[in-house]
């Protein structure tokens, strides 16, 4: 079997008393898409910085395409786009991408790309009066200029307006389909959902949950609604199936798991008949990631 693009295994990461990363292991298998997410401070930059040799580990062992981070020759294989950006305030876009082409084998075309994320007409401004997503952009170009076969990607999408993030996913997509390993994290459900094979989940510097995004939101279904908020869960529950569970997250908004079907649908819309309530945005649907991720890390602000 091919080893993993990456694999990392019991990783501790320590800033003076802080632990940022605490006995990590996940891997990320070749040719697919990895999202790694978690709530701010996970430990999720100092998870990738330390994949990409910019940081080094306290304990544990990381594996990129089976070398050591530190190792030169990974230069040339893996493309890092920083949420710092890495490109100099001076420099102009076209020119900055001409020259990391210039550092491989079999780049793409330095003009297509640009194109592609929309950077044509700003290809001679400096990289310091590009806006925020147009920098954004630049950073992610030049880490897949090269080629790669196996890319990190920190919070692509952060700041992007929907056009660029429909661009970036659209490169992800195709960076999967010819072949390269990706790494990214993101705080985007949607986006982690759409893009990724494979959803690493952290939170205080360990894995919580990994797994396919159907894996991890199950084919279970929820009814959910919106009503005013306090209404009595345990008489709602009484007036359910058993077996069925039903919660207020946040006030307001009700969600019943259980046998979500006619038959449950019919007695929650007569309990609340019944209860002089009315039920707003009633609708049945699966578990979104967004509602396992915060089941599994909480609602507790970071
Ligand atoms: N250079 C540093 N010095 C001291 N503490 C740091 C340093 N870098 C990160 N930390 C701390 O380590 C923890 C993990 O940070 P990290 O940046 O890895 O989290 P993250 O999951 O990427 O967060 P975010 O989603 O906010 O980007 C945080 O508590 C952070 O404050």
């Amino acid at each position: 079997m091919e080893s993993p693009a990456v694999e990392i295994v019991d990783l501790v990461k320590r800033y003076g008393r802080t632990t940022a990363v605490d006995g990590l292991t996940l891997s990320a298998a070749h040719g697919a898409v990895t999202a790694i997410l978690g709530p701010n401070g996970a430990g999720k930059t100092s998870t990738v910085e330390i994949c990409e040799g910019f940081r080094r580990a306290d304990a544990g062992t990381v594996k990129v395409l089976g070398l050591d981070p530190s190792r030169p020759e990974l230069r040339a294989r893996v493309g890092v786009m920083l949420q710092a950006g890495g490109v100099p305030p001076a420099t102009r876009c076209g020119q900055w991408l001409r020259l990391m082409a210039r550092f491989h084998a079999h780049p793409l075309d330095p003009v297509a790309l640009l194109e592609r994320l929309g950077l044509t007409e700003h290809a001679r401004t400096p990289y310091r009066r590009l806006s925020g997503g147009q920098q954004q952009r630049v950073s992610l170009a030049a880490a897949v200029v090269g080629r790669p076969e196996l890319v990190f990607l920190d919070e692509p999408t952060a700041g992007l307006d929907p056009q660029a993030r429909h661009a970036c996913w659209e490169l992800v997509g195709d960076l999967r389909a010819s072949g390269v390993s990706v790494v990214l994290t993101t705080h985007h459900m949607d986006e982690a959902e759409k893009l990724s094979d494979h959803i690493v989940i952290i939170d205080h510097g360990r894995v919580v949950a990994q797994g396919t995004p159907a894996s991890l939101t199950g084919a279970e279904r929820q009814l959910r609604f919106r009503a005013r908020p306090g209404l009595s869960l345990d008489e709602l529950l009484a007036a359910l199936p058993t077996g069925s569970t039903a919660k207020e997250s946040p006030a307001g908004h009700y969600i019943i798991e259980g046998q979500v079907g006619p038959a449950l649908l019919a007695t929650v819309t007569a309990w609340c008949a019944a209860e002089g309530v009315t039920a707003d945005d009633l609708s049945i649907e699966r578990r979104t990631l967004e509602d396992v991720f915060l089941e599994l890390t909480g609602r507790e602000l970071r």
